[in-house]
């Protein structure tokens, strides 16, 4: 399936791998058709070149939010686009005019708020980011402004989030059509509150969704000429009846019944039921409780909606009257009665809940035990009366639960619908599909044979619509699109439901037919389609038969397709339960009218699920539809994960990759002169007048250089066929051409520098050697001749020093003689001086000493006595007697402290 594109080494692209369904690589070399690829795990592998697609190599890291806008619009490039947004929670991608969900398993509110309703009021698809308030508003703007009807289907696998995306549309569109101010409980209101009575009625665990509905439903919105809702309708498709009875570990029943038994003491008393443990139909599975659903408070929070939606207390009481009725019925065991061949409950307990269940329907008891243990067969002449074995009552009270189940839930689905009311005067409606997708398990029976017919056709309109948008598209833009083709499934569809001869109608007529079992069916099978190309009988299986669904082939297994197919009540179920005191009871078995009881016409689920299709794909044709692709990342139910093969495989189921062909297969991709000329512009760089002429002319030139055809230039923006992956292509190697040039002028200008360098260095290097030597010559040289004028200079210094200090020495002592012989005799003429006054200076010195004491004020001070008459007092007298005058009073002691 890969395009025919021209790989160069270094281009990279996607090639298959089998853990992660696509790996990116670059090549590394090319022979033949085969390219070597480096991966970006890091092996290498040799691939065909048919079997690789090219990658983009500018592909922004956020990804983009409409795949159109990809380089390449291809499966790689797809799921890479879908993974990385997922990656930064943006989970809401656009396909052209198909909305991709990828369920986040983590809640994100602020995706969803009244603040979002608004800013999506009025936006245009494409203006802001992809999301299903998109979708509703212009599924709304379009009904306004064209007066057409709309819908939007939601699909996907169980667990994609189909019902949480189809309850933002409800909540969307209950705010553009909603009624302000207090009206009572307006339409939307009930429409809203319809979507918790459901789910606890349809709404079960299951291994792939611990909230997975097991109906499909079809909500149509009636609007009146001003655009609000005036009407609702809800139409519901095939509830699954088996799980009533027949429930495994992990899975649970129904939630309704788990809420029962959680229900306040008081109406556990008045529904007479006990712990879910002790119900043989709850019990059979190990899950009874569910993290993240509180019974209790479901149970209040459903009878409360079911208020709102209109059903009274007393209806009410009457519905979970028959839920526990129901629980009873599967704790009727029977073992063999007295007659051969007969059964009887087989003990006090399993009487006492016959009893119990009697009560419960209002109905007679001994009635209720015949009408499971015993059967009336009406012939041509008579009347007998046919004692069931234990197995055949067990099945027949399986039987008896079923119908009661799914005639309770299409009475809630009608007393909804009543309760809302449909306005007959409504100019237009919004229907929202939210049905399950196509699925193929290891064991498929009736219910997936039925699902995957619906998808089959809805896959059909969705094929016819896809191609009649893109059409429409072309012709808007005036561009040629006669040659664009689509696969149509029609042959699978003829193979189910063609009448005469189809499957479904063989199965019908095996039905009718006593004899036939589910091997002559499948036999009948086996040689009817024998020579279809869509229809296949597995080696090794006897009663299985496989049919080539446009998402793969599935193998069905007939076993119980026959029951399944049977819509019949038993006759003695219908009697008894139409006979019962309470109303409610009694209303969901109305007598048959007369001509239909005793004619013959056989009525099948399969039938009626066929017409019931017919009827949803007529109205589905009367209005324009808008699709949800709601995909499952993984099987764990865990944020964060992104399993490649597993979203892939649904996008091949949902149609999304064959939409992709359609859209592939016309002009997918759509570009804006100015984006084109910026991306394409290098294929024409010597196109000289490019910048100078105008946008078109522009494109026009580069297009005409490439020589390719599959265009339309007119219309801004430009639409392209495949060519764009060539056009990609050659830009990639255009671009790769350059590329190559640049690096080679770039290396040969490193080798020039490195030489150029590496000359330039070595030269200065021996410049700076020579430089360096004959510097060096010269220092020596001078440093020599600096040192010869030092050495010179110190001999000379030397020699006047030494001179100089004999004419000193010699000059000294004749100074020194001299001075000697001067100082000598001044000397002489002094000491002679000197020895005059010696003796009197001695005197004078004393007695100037002895005056400043006495004539100091220290009375303390006295002379001692002696001192008067000491030697030397009278020589001293006479000279100094006029200096010092004579003492007043004699020194009679000596001066000494007292
Ligand atoms: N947009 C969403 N945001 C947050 N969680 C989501 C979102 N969509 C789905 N989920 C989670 O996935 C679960 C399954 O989603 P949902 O019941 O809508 O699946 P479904 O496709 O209707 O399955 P089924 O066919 O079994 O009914 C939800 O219960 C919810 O936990």
């Amino acid at each position: 399936m890969a395009a025919s594109v021209n790989f160069a080494v270094g281009s990279l692209v996607w090639i298959e791998d089998p853990d992660v369904s696509w790996i990116d690589g670059q090549v590394l070399a090319i022979t033949g058709d085969e390219l070597k690829v480096q991966c970006t795990s890091d092996k290498t592998v040799v691939v065909k070149a048919s079997s690789v697609y090219p990658k983009d190599p500018e592909f922004p890291s956020c990804g983009v939010d409409d795949m159109t806008k990809l380089a390449y619009l291809n499966e790689p490039g797809v799921l890479q686009n879908l993974k990385v947004r997922y990656d930064i929670n943006e989970i809401y991608t656009y396909t052209g005019n198909i909305l991709i969900a990828v369920n986040p398993f983590r809640r994100l509110p602020h995706l969803y708020d009244g603040h979002m309703m608004e800013q999506y009021k009025g936006a245009a698809i494409g203006e802001l980011s992809p999301h299903p308030f998109a979708v509703a508003d212009a599924a709304y703007r379009q009904m306004i402004n064209d007066q057409i009807s709309q819908s939007i289907l939601v699909s996907g696998e169980s667990g994609a989030g189909k019902t949480e995306s189809t309850k933002s549309l409800m909540r969307y569109l209950a705010f553009m059509g909603g009624r302000s101010g207090n009206e009572g409980q307006s339409v939307e209101q009930k429409v809203l509150e319809s979507n918790p009575v459901l789910e606890a009625f349809g709404n079960a665990k299951t291994v792939r969704n611990n909230n997975s509905s097991r109906f499909g439903k079809f909500v149509e919105l009636q609007f009146d000429d001003r655009g609000r809702i005036s009407g609702a309708a809800i139409r519901t498709y095939l509830l699954e009846r088996s799980r009533v009875c027949q429930v495994s570990s992990p899975e649970r029943n129904y939630h309704c019944f788990y809420m029962l038994c959680a229900a306040p003491p008081e109406d556990i008393k008045k529904f007479k039921v006990g712990s879910a443990r002790s119900f043989r139909y709850l019990n059979q599975s190990e899950c009874i409780e569910l993290d993240g659903l509180d019974d209790p408070k479901e149970y209040l929070v459903t009878r409360k909606a079911m208020d709102v939606v209109g059903i009274s207390a007393e209806e009410q009481d009457a519905i979970f009257r028959v839920v526990a009725a129901v629980l009873h019925l599967g704790n009727i065991v029977f073992a063999k009665g007295s007659e051969p061949d007969s059964s009887e409950p087989k003990d006090d307990d399993a009487r006492k809940h016959l009893k119990i269940a009697a009560e419960l329907f209002m109905c007679d008891e001994k009635g209720l035990e015949d009408s499971l243990c015993k059967r009336v067969i009406v012939t041509r002449d008579d009347v007998i009366m046919k004692v069931l074995d234990p197995v055949a009552a067990t099945i027949n009270r399986d039987a008896l639960a079923k119908i009661v189940y799914s005639r309770l839930f299409d009475w809630l689905v009608n007393k909804i619908n009543s309760s809302i009311g449909q306005d007959p005067d409504s100019k237009s409606l919004i229907g929202v599909l939210d049905i399950y997708g196509f699925e193929s398990f290891k064991t498929n029976s009736f219910e997936q044979f039925c699902i995957n017919l619906t998808n089959e056709k809805l896959q059909q309109h969705f094929n016819q619509h896809v191609f009649k948008m893109e059409q429409e598209e072309y012709t808007k833009e005036q561009i040629d699109w006669s040659y664009i083709e689509f696969i149509d499934n029609q042959d699978v569809l003829d193979l189910i439901e063609k009448k005469p001869g189809g499957i479904l109608a063989l199965l019908d007529e095996a039905c009718m037919f006593p004899k036939s079992t589910n091997e002559t069916f499948a036999t009948k099978l086996y040689q009817t389609f024998k020579d279809h190309k869509r229809f296949s009988k597995p080696k090794l299986a006897r009663n299985d038969f496989t049919v080539c669904h446009y998402a793969g082939d599935v193998t069905y297994q007939t076993e119980f397709f026959l029951d399944k197919n049977k819509d019949y009540v038993v006759a003695e179920h219908q009697a008894l339960l139409s006979a019962s005191k309470c109303s409610f009871v009694s209303s969901l078995f109305p007598p048959l009218p007369e001509e239909s009881s005793k004619s013959s016409k056989f009525s099948s689920i399969g039938a009626r699920f066929k017409q019931q299709l017919q009827s949803l794909l007529e109205t589905l044709n009367a209005t324009e539809p808008h699709y949800i692709r709601c995909v499952k990342p993984n099987n764990a139910l865990k944020p964060a994960i992104f399993e490649n093969a597993n979203v892939l495989q649904q996008l091949r189921c949902g149609g999304v990759m064959e939409a992709i062909r359609i859209s592939c297969a016309g002009y997918p991709t759509r570009k804006h002169f100015n984006e084109f000329i910026a991306r394409f512009g290098i294929l024409a760089t010597n196109v000289s007048n490019l910048s100078s002429c105008d946008e078109v002319t522009a494109c026009k030139n580069i297009l005409e250089k490439v020589k390719l055809e599959g265009y339309q230039v007119d219309l801004n923006p430009l639409a392209f066929g495949p060519i764009i992956k060539m056009l990609c292509q050659m830009a990639r190697h255009r671009f790769e051409c350059l590329r190559r040039e640049d690096a080679c002028v770039k290396i040969q200008k490193y080798c020039r520098r490195f030489f150029a360098r590496k000359s330039y260095n070595s030269m200065y290097s021996s410049a700076v050697c020579i430089q360096a030597g004959m510097r060096g010559m010269t220092a020596r040289s001078d440093l020599l001749f600096r040192r010869k004028q030092k050495a010179a200079i110190l001999i000379q210094s030397q020699c006047r020093r030494h001179l100089a200090r004999l004419h000193y020495l010699k000059m000294k002592r004749s100074a020194i003689v001299m001075q000697c012989a001067w100082r000598g005799k001044v000397a002489r003429r002094e000491l002679r001086k000197l020895r005059m006054v010696s003796s009197s200076f001695l005197l004078f010195i004393s007695f100037f000493l002895l005056k400043s004491v006495l004539l100091s004020n220290d009375s303390q001070l006295s002379l001692s006595s002696c001192i008067s008459s000491h030697a030397w007092s009278v020589p001293l007298s006479s000279p100094f007697l006029t200096v010092f005058p004579p003492l007043k009073s004699a020194l009679l002691s000596p001066m000494v402290h007292s």
